[in-house]
């Protein structure tokens, strides 16, 4: 059931206050969309189904300028305002561009707006980097070390991951042995770091205990 308050925690709008709550993109037919309202929504982790059928978002958080008549949302639209993290990921005017360019269907320009703009790593690689993710030397790319008490809490890890791993069709580089767990994390596709590696590793962060 679609939930009747905002998803931004420490936003207090709900149906019964006469807010205007919106769904997400849908994770199957606009992948980036979906990814970039779950990052900026903090909540990166959670199942991209549950998200879809439960998690609303209310008006407060879109820029003015998405909007046509009757609380209609643009196409472009992406919440940037009253967020979780300090500062947006992507305000109106880049998102725009973004998404006038991934909507052409040119696989080069998608790959140029995939790929982690330096105000997105500045912002969105930040967290990680203080749990312990490094950026490679000679690759656009991530890698962490974990350790777990045994193999089977190890491969548990690796199962969890693997199931957000295809269902994202996102897949880590890993090497295990027993205990350990050496990931790296990139972005074949646009040869370098994007959105669904930040994604995945903050879920891994999420996941480890
Ligand atoms: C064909 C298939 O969709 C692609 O190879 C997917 C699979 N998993 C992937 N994983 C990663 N890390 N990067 C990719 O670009 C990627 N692409």
């Amino acid at each position: 059931m679609p939930q009747k308050t905002c998803c931004i925690p420490t936003c207090t709008s709900s149906l019964g206050t006469g807010a205007v709550l919106h769904a997400f993109p849908n994770p199957s037919t606009e992948s980036d969309k979906f990814h970039t309202w779950v990052v900026n929504a903090g909540l990166v982790g959670e199942d991209d189904d549950y998200i879809f059928r439960n998690r609303r978002i209310c008006r407060l958080h879109f820029e003015e300028t998405y909007y046509y008549p009757k609380n209609r949302l643009s196409k472009l639209a992406v919440p940037t305002l009253l967020l979780p993290g300090s500062k947006p990921a992507l305000n109106a005017s880049q998102s725009a561009a973004r998404y006038a360019s991934v909507s052409s269907t040119s696989p080069s320009r998608r790959k140029m707006a995939d790929k982690l703009s330096q105000e997105e790593r500045d912002t969105l690689l930040q967290p990680l980097l203080q749990s312990g993710w490094k950026v490679q030397a000679n690759r656009d790319a991530i890698e962490k070390e974990f350790q777990f008490k045994d193999f089977n809490q190890a491969f548990g890890f690796m199962t969890r991951v693997a199931l957000l791993a295809e269902k994202m069709d996102h897949h880590p580089e890993w090497f295990n042995v027993y205990n350990k767990l050496q990931v790296t994390l990139s972005s074949h596709d646009v040869n370098g770091l994007s959105k669904r590696d930040v994604r995945m590793a903050t879920f891994m962060d999420k996941n480890y205990s």
